[in-house]
């Protein structure tokens, strides 16, 4: 489980989270919420550590992320980036396995590779997309790598940074489908950030909507729509009028 007991983090002037109180139960799946520039992305490095969080305290099973031992805190996350955050010089299976080839719990590379391959075939990706190199690939393709490789190492929790921005709608319902049936599969605890509110419905159990620095509203998915807060509303029918200021 991951606490977070009024958070504070800001940049000189700009109060990005100013008191956020947040619970990520173990083995559910958490989507975070919220307009641009406020605060999502911070809040997730926070979390990693890889922020430092002002005041407040972000746990994780009782530990404060702050005082773990660095590579034993991270080996614990898998992380879907944004862009897909592939290297460009390696070959698909070789992005895959990136930390399998790494650090205390390193593999021979054709055990390595072998598990690259199941992975990939686990997001639907044949052998022949193996030895390509990520430049060779669609955008669909090269997100469905960036899920093999978030769930190489079988991370107990996984972060999705915006996992369907950039893809056609059907091939970002593709990738939602297989984001849900993993976290599910692997009894992982998930944090996605989005601003599609289709992969909410998708992907969510719980939902937390960051406004104003301050977590706005959260609860079970299933109570989203009828969830009376004007400015949960607002964002989930996407109205340019309403109490958050469309102009940012
Ligand atoms: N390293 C940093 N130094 C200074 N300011 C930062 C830094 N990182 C983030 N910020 C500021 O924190 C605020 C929140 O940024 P963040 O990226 O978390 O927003 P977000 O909610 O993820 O937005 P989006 O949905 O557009 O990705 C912004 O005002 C940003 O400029």
């Amino acid at each position: 489980m991951i606490t977070l007991s009024g958070v504070t983090k800001s940049f000189t002037t700009n109060h990005v989270l100013r008191g956020v109180d947040l619970t990520l139960a173990s083995g559910k799946s958490m989507v975070i919420i919220g307009g641009s520039g406020t605060g999502k992305s911070v809040l997730l490095k926070c979390i990693l550590g890889l922020v430092p969080h002002d005041s407040g305290s972000i746990t994780l099973d009782g530990q404060d992320v702050r005082r773990a031992e660095r590579d034993a805190f991270l080996a614990r996350f898998g992380m879907l980036f944004q862009g897909g955050a592939l290297f460009d010089s390696l070959r698909v299976w070789e992005n895959v396995a990136f930390r399998l080839m790494r650090g205390a719990t390193r593999r021979p590379k054709d055990e390595a590779r072998a598990i690259a391959l199941e992975k990939l075939r686990r997001v639907g990706l044949g052998p022949q997309v193996a030895d390509l190199y990520p430049g060779e690939l669609s955008g669909g393709m090269q997100k469905r790598v960036g899920l093999a490789r978030a769930i190489a190492a079988e991370p107990e929790i996984i972060f999705f940074d915006e996992p369907t921005t950039g893809l056609d709608p059907i091939m970002a319902g593709v990738i939602n489908d297989l984001i849900r049936e993993i976290v599910v599969e692997m009894g992982a605890t998930a944090m996605t950030i989005t601003h599609d509110m289709s992969s909410v419905r998708a992907i969510a159990d719980d939902v937390a909507m960051l406004h104003d620095g301050r977590i706005k509203w959260t609860g079970p998915v299933s109570e989203m729509d009828a969830c009376t807060d004007p400015y949960v509303q607002q964002f989930i029918h996407g109205r340019a009028t309403g109490p958050i200021n469309a102009i940012r």
